[in-house]
């Protein structure tokens, strides 16, 4: 078993440039930067079960939250079959904040099934605990003032472990801006 944690572990690195090289078509700058800063510091991975549930209505698997990191990579079992053999790639805090709102993190929740359980593993990643935060210059100029203030980022992850799941307010915590309750 241990052995197929690392591999899934090491295979999300290769997983999780795929995305971040799309950044540079986009932008036309920043890829390996943000491979520097993002995904070869803080990796934690998940496995998740979610249980069968008779009126999926009533319940959530895990409510609305956009992930407090980077990235997130995500497999899941055959149950949501979305696109089998495909991972699903959702785009974090640190994110947005790194590139001051131009890409935002990604509100995202879990619904659970009436008859099967539900099996999914995450892999976060995420900058490292002392790792500060805040708008690359790139994305910061008159016409778009920086809308996140310098955070470090064990101070995020303290603030957002610390509280219930609830959409994306998590941002609140570094935003300069006032954001809607
Ligand atoms: O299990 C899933 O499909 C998503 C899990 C998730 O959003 C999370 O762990 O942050
Ligand atoms: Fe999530």
């Amino acid at each position: 078993m241990p052995s197929i944690f690392c591999h899934l572990s090491s295979h999300s690195i290769v997983i999780c440039r795929e995305p971040l090289l799309k950044f540079e078509c986009k932008m036309g700058v920043l890829a390996q930067k943000l491979i520097e800063m993002i995904h070869t510091r803080r990796r934690t991975m998940t496995f998740n079960y979610y249980l069968a549930c008779p009126e999926p209505n009533l319940t959530y698997g895990l409510s609305s939250h956009s992930d407090i990191g980077s990235i997130t990579i995500l497999m899941q079992d055959a149950v949501k079959e979305p696109m089998l053999d495909a991972f699903i790639v959702l785009i974090g805090d640190q994110i947005e904040i790194l590139t001051n709102w131009h890409y935002e993190s990604v509100e995202h929740r879990v619904t659970t099934n009436k008859t099967v359980p539900r099996i999914s593993v995450a892999c976060f990643f995420a900058p490292s605990e002392e790792d500060v935060v805040r708008p690359l210059k790139e994305f910061v100029d008159a016409e778009h003032p920086s809308l996140y203030k310098e955070t470090k980022f064990c101070d995020y992850l303290r603030n957002g472990l610390s509280k219930q799941l609830r959409g994306k307010t998590n941002l609140k915590f570094s935003s300069l801006k006032l954001l809607p309750a």
